[in-house]
């Protein structure tokens, strides 16, 4: 993207060194009204320097600073932005990364700091936090397993963690900041209003960018890429991303829109029925449903592997979807070449660094079905008019395109459906079977506590252990089965939700009552990081 010319003096540029979040910070700086730009951390200084930036953020990543060939800014960095008044801000391996470039060090930490962490301020007069606010405490989300060890020349601490590591430094007189948090999760609950203090208050920026407007925009490319007689499909799947990108380029292109949803054999209990009625009823967008079960099944028979469960998911979507382009073509006399689907910004940020991102550092974690699963040799063409949006915007478009509040509300389903829910082989035993009937039960239970818009994901896990239990006087070695409820607001970052001890207990004994194969219910207690949403 161009950085608009009227603010090239007010531009916050992001090097990227791969962390998960380095486009949570993009956004929300655009959410200040900011313009923000991301490129990779390794960019030559000519790309720095003609972008002419008023503030530069370093990000996080995953590497150490004090291993060999670690990505760092490039030679002269230090220089340009100390000659040019520009403001740094490090963040996690980006304080690192300051730290150790000028002067200090970096090391293995004695604790490792993941999730949820306490910090206080213990300098008055600091310019991250503003004065007055020594002895502040506040929540941070970190993600780090290094720290700062000894400061460079000039560099104060501002603040520390609970643990008494670094979380923040600054050295007012060269305009170096870091903090060893990341603010720009929502788990950091008062990192934005830290980002903005920093960006309004301390280096000056000035907010006048306007987001655009995305359905516009949006409407005009599809225009654009797809011929007047042009026939599109779209993976249907019933969630709110599809839903939404449907609205869309329906919106965009009328009739020649055909829109198919897969049943393959990994939905949830009663999905296809539900979902094809409330497509009737309150979408009005003709469906067609394909039943591939079979074929699904079939492929993944005997598979353990995660990644390899993912990938076969994808080749064989678009199996199904070339078949489906393939009959409308009888139909229509004219075979569509574009696809639509609706994929997410975190979908393509957890499954491979996307080009020209300047994310070139970054690992991945999870081939999402619909990005890095995809087969290499698929003929349809993608249009993803989603693919820079994190779900929370995705539902603030779909509000703006009157998408029925009952899509917009429901809780993500992932297109590999129970196949991330069951480590290992999906088709042992009646894993399928048992987990739909657990899931049935756990997400009813939530509606009728009223609490299922309060939780952003539920669904259970079949665990593939057998466990001991007495039941009805009689041994039983049956599976064990999890429960997993988060809060969140993209994807990128969530907690465990805290469940009523009284609505855990009805729960696990309407389960083992109920669900014959299972004698143990387990809650999953962890957040994002460490651990991810889906148990695969
Ligand atoms: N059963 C399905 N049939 C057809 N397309 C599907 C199916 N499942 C997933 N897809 C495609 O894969 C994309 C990604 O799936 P994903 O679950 O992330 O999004 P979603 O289902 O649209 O929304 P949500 O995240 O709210 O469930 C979907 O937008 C859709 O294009
Ligand atoms: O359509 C999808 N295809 C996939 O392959 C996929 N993997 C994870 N998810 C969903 O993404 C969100 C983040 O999940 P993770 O923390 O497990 O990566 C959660 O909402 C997950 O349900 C997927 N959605
Ligand atoms: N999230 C990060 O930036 C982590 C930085 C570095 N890899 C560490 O573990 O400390
Ligand atoms: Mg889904």
């Amino acid at each position: 993207m161009e950085p608009p010319k009227t603010l090239k003096s007010n531009i916050v540029l992001i090097l990227d060194y791969g962390s998960q979040y380095t486009h949570l910070i993009t956004r929300r700086i655009r959410t200040l009204s900011i313009f923000s730009l991301c490129i990779s951390g390794t960019s030559s200084l000519k790309t720095i320097t003609d972008l002419n930036p008023s503030v530069i953020i370093l990000s996080g990543g995953p590497h150490s600073v004090h291993t060999p060939n670690s990505p760092s800014f490039p030679d002269g960095f230090v220089e340009y932005v100390e000659k040019n008044g520009i403001f740094v801000l490090g963040i996690c391996y980006g304080l690192q990364l300051i730290v150790q470039k000028l002067g200090g060090a970096v090391a293995v930490g004695e604790k490792q700091e993941y999730g949820k962490m306490v910090i206080e301020v213990v300098k008055d007069c600091g310019e991250l936090f503003g004065g007055g606010c020594v002895g502040e405490k506040q929540v941070v989300w970190m993600s780090h397993g290094d720290e700062a060890v000894s400061l460079p020349d000039g560099f104060e601490v501002v603040a520390r963690s609970e643990q008494g590591a670094v979380a923040a430094v600054e050295n007012k007189c060269r305009r170096f900041y870091g903090l060893q948090y990341h603010p720009e999760v929502t788990h950091s609950p008062k990192g934005m209003e830290t980002l903005r203090h920093f960006l309004l208050d301390v280096c000056g920026v000035e907010a006048g960018w306007k987001m655009e407007d995305v359905m516009e925009e949006e409407i005009k490319v599809i225009r654009g890429m797809v011929g007047p007689q042009d026939h599109v499909i779209c993976a249907l799947s019933g969630g709110v991303d599809s839903t939404v990108a449907a609205t869309l380029v329906h919106k965009a292109i009328g009739e020649r829109l055909h829109c198919i949803f897969v049943d393959n054999g990994l939905l949830r209990c009663k999905e296809q029925e539900r979902v094809m009625e409330t497509f009737e009823k309150d979408l009005h967008l003709p469906v067609t449903c394909v039943d591939a079960s079979v074929r699904f099944l079939s492929e993944l028979k005997g598979v353990t592997d995660p990644e390899k469960k993912r990938k076969i998911i994808g080749k064989e979507f678009i199996a199904v979807f070339d078949a489906f382009a393939h009959d409308l073509e009888k139909k229509l006399g004219r075979k569509p070449t574009y696809l639509v689907q609706g994929t997410l910004y975190p979908d393509v940020i957890e499954s491979c660094p996307p080009p020209g991102s300047g994310k070139t550092h970054s690992h991945t974690i999870k081939s999402h079905h619909n990005v890095g699963g995809l087969p290499k040799d698929m003929k349809l063409k993608l249009i993803e008019p989603l693919k820079l949006l994190f779900k929370d915007e995705v539902r603030e478009l779909g509000k703006i395109l009157d998408v029925p509040v009952s899509f917009l509300k429901r809780h993500p389903f992932p297109g590999p459906g129970l196949a991330v829910r069951i480590p290992g082989d999906v088709t042992q035993g009646n894993a399928l079977d048992i987990l739909r009937q657990v899931d049935e039960i756990f997400i009813q239970a939530i509606k009728d506590a009223g609490i299922y818009d309060e939780i952003w994901q539920a669904f259970a896990v079949f665990l593939p252990v057998k466990t001991t239990g007495v039941q009805g006087d009689q041994r039983t070695h049956s599976n064990a089965v999890a429960l997993r409820a988060v809060t969140s607001h993209d994807g990128m970052t969530a907690d465990w939700y805290y469940f009523e001890h009284k609505f855990l207990d009805d729960v696990s004994r309407k389960i083992c009552n109920s669900v014959r194969g299972v004698n143990r219910v387990c809650l999953d207690i962890t957040s994002k990081p460490p651990s991810t949403i889906e148990w695969e």
